[in-house]
């Protein structure tokens, strides 16, 4: 469905700035169906990969083909059919304030001719889908975070495109409109058999609806595979970095977690101690062994009474001198 060959992009110097490598030979596939999820860290060129898909950007050297049409070749009428095809939502919505819901759904039927009466009937079946038809004349600062996506989903599907891309879409949502936001868009992936391309910071978000994954640094992809591969076999530092990060973001929720390093036996038992003496349960969410080191790094959180979590805390962050406490949530 989309092959994406051996992609460099390079933005030319501005001023007295540098030039800027956002890809470096970046090549991937993405099988109709799949929801593909690319992760990276702000500047690793996301963005940039994810606009080459739609015509948006245009490669330095290699080649985008989507469906079987190379879209860096493009031109004018061509590229604009292509793009239709292709829809897009993006974090900070882009929806149109002066237009109702309705309207902004219907725009891009306007831009493609479709006759009056049909535009009618594909916006009220599109709002029943994300469901707002009971928000149709509103205006979209009338709406929630969530409520705009859906407007920004409605209007990304409205010329039934086969690939759905999606750019940071859940970030400026809070943890259940996210939740209801992928739950959305997996349903229209199963209904539709849409592609959907998603990026993110977040591996909570590849862990809840994608089945592929690329990991990208500095504009290369460092690592790429079946979601259920990497997550259990991640093997750049990168990838590895990502998912301890949501270990601690998922305990965030349920109770203090520290992330200490272990370097010796007696750091063991001092941790058992102290959770003997404050009656609290140690509860592992995560760790690394690192073989050539003999340094071992453990996330944990610690059940119990809550006065006892904390006096707890406060005596292992007391000892730091003997565990390196890396990181506290
Ligand atoms: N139009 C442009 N002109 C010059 N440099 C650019 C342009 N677009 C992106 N870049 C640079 O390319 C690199 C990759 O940017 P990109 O936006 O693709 O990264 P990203 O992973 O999407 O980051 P973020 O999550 O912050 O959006 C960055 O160094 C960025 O400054």
């Amino acid at each position: 469905m989309i092959q994406v060959k051996k992609v460099s992009k390079v933005f030319p110097a501005q001023g007295k700035g540098e030039s800027v490598t956002a890809l470096k030979d970046v090549s991937l596939e993405i099988e109709r169906g799949d929801i593909f999820g690319i992760i990276g860290h702000s500047g690793a060129g996301k963005s940039t990969l994810l606009r080459m898909l739609n015509g948006l950007e245009k490669p330095t050297t290699g080649s985008v083909i989507i469906d079987g049409k190379e879209i860096s070749k493009l031109k004018d009428k061509e590229l604009r059919l292509a793009r239709q095809k292709i829809g897009m939502i993006f974090q900070h919505f882009h929806l149109l304030w002066s237009r109702t819901v309705r309207e902004n759904v219907a725009f891009p039927l306007e831009v493609a001719g479709v006759p009056k009466s049909e535009i009618q009937r594909k916006v009220d079946q599109l709002l029943e889908r994300v469901g707002l038809q009971d928000r149709a004349d509103a205006y979209p600062s009338q709406l929630s975070g969530g409520q705009k996506q859906r407007v920004g989903i409605a209007r990304a599907l409205a010329n039934d495109p086969d690939v759905l891309l999606c750019d940071e879409a859940t970030s400026a949502l809070d943890p259940e409109t996210t939740a209801s936001i992928l739950q959305l868009l997996q349903e229209i992936n199963r209904e539709t058999g849409i592609t959907l391309v998603l990026i993110t910071h977040e591996m909570s978000v590849v862990r809840s609806i994608c089945n592929k994954i690329a990991v990208m640094e500095a504009g290369e992809i460092v690592e790429i595979g079946e979601v259920e591969e990497i997550f259990n076999h991640a093997k750049h530092p990168v990838t590895r970095k990502f998912l301890q990060q949501e270990i601690n973001e998922e305990a965030k929720d349920l109770g203090k977690c520290l992330t200490v390093t272990i370097s010796k036996q007696s750091d063991w038992n001092n941790l058992i101690s102290i959770a003997q003496t404050y009656q609290v349960s140690i509860q592992i969410v995560g760790g690394e062994i690192q073989a050539t080191t003999d340094k071992h790094t453990i996330s944990f959180r610690l059940l119990g009474e809550p006065a006892n979590v904390n006096k707890a805390i406060d005596e292992i962050l007391s000892q730091a001198n003997k565990m390196e406490v890396i990181e506290r949530v």
